[in-house]
């Protein structure tokens, strides 16, 4: 493959060698510009039929048969009588740049009249394709090409054809991945040290290698971590400047569309006039605040929907990294630096936070942490090398992922006691908008906190949860209740509801069953959810007891987790 496009590479005119690797690679442009053909085989039969002149009917019926619309376009081209135009081969051949620029036209048709547009530019390219030019020109439109060949195979070919460092091209690769541009670039003698960091263009982002012990990690990085919370959402690569917002996914894609509230948030929270930064955009419960799971964010990819969706399924942006500010690159500066410099630009707000994070040097401090961070909704930890710099398209060991290998499934509702309760914001405001809940210990007759919970009720049983608690509500927190939370309110312990959760995870901000499984870590429900029973038939001692919820955390589903 490498050979092949060696020589095609050294064939081919500066002035058209991009189009030839965006056709290589099956597209017309870069992710982030979103160009898409938009081409059915429905549509592109027609194109062919109206050059051919073989009825379409005829043609379906070839492209069900071989499954190929390149097929189909071949055949129908050998036997054409291509009406109104002069025969193949009595005019001037197809040139690459022509293809392109009609196939760039096709692509940028829309609104009323864009099919006839995209059959008729079809059609003329078709009406002067030989037969073998069709079928490739067919399968490109239809999104069929396939060459299969990888990034690193075009970098290999433009190495070797313009003799020029694999390293250096992959380095500007990765600062600006737009092959097509980068193979003009060599090919008109230009240096590589001219592409640089820019607005508007999604650097390749670094990626993390994984690990499964504390200990294990610690070492890798040299003995001390940046460990910062997984957060599980959306990765979002922001870049911020006079012309605006612009949001890209981790595939370079431009996501904007889909998060107006982020970008309305990254504008009021960030100071600088110009930046890149690094978060991941995360679902949360619009009434309590607390993580959801990423599927939540599934609403913003319909693009009818993304409005509503702002409503129901609002979301916050944890930065964890920022890579340009103000004309200055700080891919090459420490990681430390690249977060005094984050924290320096952002006023954090109820939409924009930095993400979590926490220097140790030590396991078992590791360790609590990742509880904490998963108890949270999150996945985990990402543990970072202090000094690294900002390793563009890497997978290399300056971050490392500490996930769970499985995932518990809680398998029994279980009855807690309300003992706090935090205020209500928004639709919530003037009533309780979360509660404190915690389990019974019959040995120590005491209350031990197990969740925050703000899912599951509707506004009528948050009225009634506050008219019920008003006559319990203390100055302090109760002396039976152990909390290592700081309730808004504290309550006698006397209500108890039925709640379920995802799992029940270890965790150090809870004080059931501390320390029985791991020192300094209790036990927690994770995803908390009132299942809408109020269990006024049970006294508080009649609740769920912490032996209780051991045996429940020890019995729970182990399901593997996907890599
Ligand atoms: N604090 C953080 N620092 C870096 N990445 C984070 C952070 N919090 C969440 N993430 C997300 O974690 C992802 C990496 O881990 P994960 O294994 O979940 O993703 P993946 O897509 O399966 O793997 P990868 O992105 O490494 O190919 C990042 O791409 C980013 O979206």
């Amino acid at each position: 493959m490498v050979k092949l496009l060696i020589s095609l590479f050294k064939k081919a005119r500066p002035e058209e060698i991009d189009k030839i690797v965006y056709f290589i690679l099956g597209d017309l442009r870069p992710p982030w510009e979103g160009v898409e053909l938009g081409v059915a085989e429905k549509l592109c039969i027609r194109a062919l039929s109206k050059a051919s002149g073989v009825p379409a009917s005829e043609l379906e019926a070839l492209y069900k048969k071989t499954g190929d619309v390149g097929e189909a376009a071949r055949r129908a081209l050998s036997t054409s009588k291509r009406p109104g135009l002069l025969a193949f081969g009595s005019q001037k051949p197809l040139e690459v740049s022509e293809v392109y620029d009609v196939l760039l036209k096709v692509a940028r048709a829309s609104g009323e009249g864009a099919q006839d547009l995209k059959i008729n530019l079809l059609s003329s390219l078709f009406a002067r394709a030989s037969p073998e030019e069709g079928k490739y020109i067919a399968r490109f439109v239809v999104g069929r090409l396939r060459l299969g060949v990888a990034d690193m195979t075009i970098i290999e070919g433009l190495s070797e054809a313009f003799g020029v460092e694999k390293e250096s091209l992959e380095r500007a690769y990765h600062v600006y991945p737009d092959l097509g541009r980068l193979a003009r670039h060599v090919a008109e003698g230009r240096p590589l040290e001219e592409i640089k960091i820019t607005l508007g263009v999604p650097v390749l982002p670094m990626l993390a290698q994984r690990l499964s012990s504390a200990s294990e990690i610690l070492a890798k990085l040299g003995g001390s971590a940046v460990c910062e919370y997984k957060y599980d959402g959306e990765r979002a690569q922001i870049h911020l400047s006079k012309a605006g917002v612009k949001i890209f996914s981790r595939r370079l894609e431009d996501i904007t569309h889909a998060y107006p509230d982020v970008v309305k948030a990254v504008r009021e929270a960030v100071s600088a006039g110009e930046a890149i930064l690094e978060g991941e955009i995360v679902a949360v419960d619009p009434d309590t605040g607390d993580m959801l799971p990423f599927q939540e964010l599934m609403h913003r990819k319909r693009k009818h929907e993304v409005a509503a969706a702002v409503e129901m399924y609002p979301t916050v942006l944890y930065l964890f990294d920022v890579l340009y500010v103000d004309g200055e690159d700080l891919t090459e500066e420490p990681l430390i630096y690249r977060r005094v410099k984050l924290s320096e630009i952002v006023k954090e707000s109820d939409k924009v936070s930095i993400a979590k994070w926490r220097i140790f040097d030590d396991p078992d401090s590791v360790d609590v942490f990742f509880h904490e961070s998963v108890s949270m909704g999150t996945e985990g930890l990402i543990c970072k090398s202090p000094t690294s710099v900002y390793e563009m398209g890497a997978r290399g060991w300056n971050w490392i992922k500490y996930k769970r290998d499985y995932r518990s499934e809680m398998i029994d509702t279980v009855d807690l006691v309300v003992v706090g309760a935090f205020h209500g914001r928004g639709k919530r405001a003037g009533l309780y908008g979360a509660f404190l809940l915690a389990a019974y210990d019959p040995s120590t007759d005491m209350f031990y906190t197990v969740c925050k919970v703000g899912s599951g009720f509707t506004d009528a049983d948050l009225k009634k949860m506050y008219e019920t608690l008003q006559p319990l509500k203390l100055p302090h927190r109760h002396p039976r209740v152990v909390s290592k939370m700081e309730a808004d309110v504290w309550f006698v312990p006397q209500v108890v509801i039925e709640v379920i959760g995802a799992e029940i995870t270890l965790s150090p901000l809870h004080t059931c069953c501390l320390g029985a499984v791991r020192p300094g870590v209790g036990l927690a429900v994770r995803f908390p959810r009132f299942t809408g029973r109020y269990r006024s038939d049970k006294s508080p001692e009649q609740a769920t007891t912490v032996a209780e919820m051991l045996e429940l955390y020890k019995r729970q589903k182990k399901v593997a987790q996907p890599e």
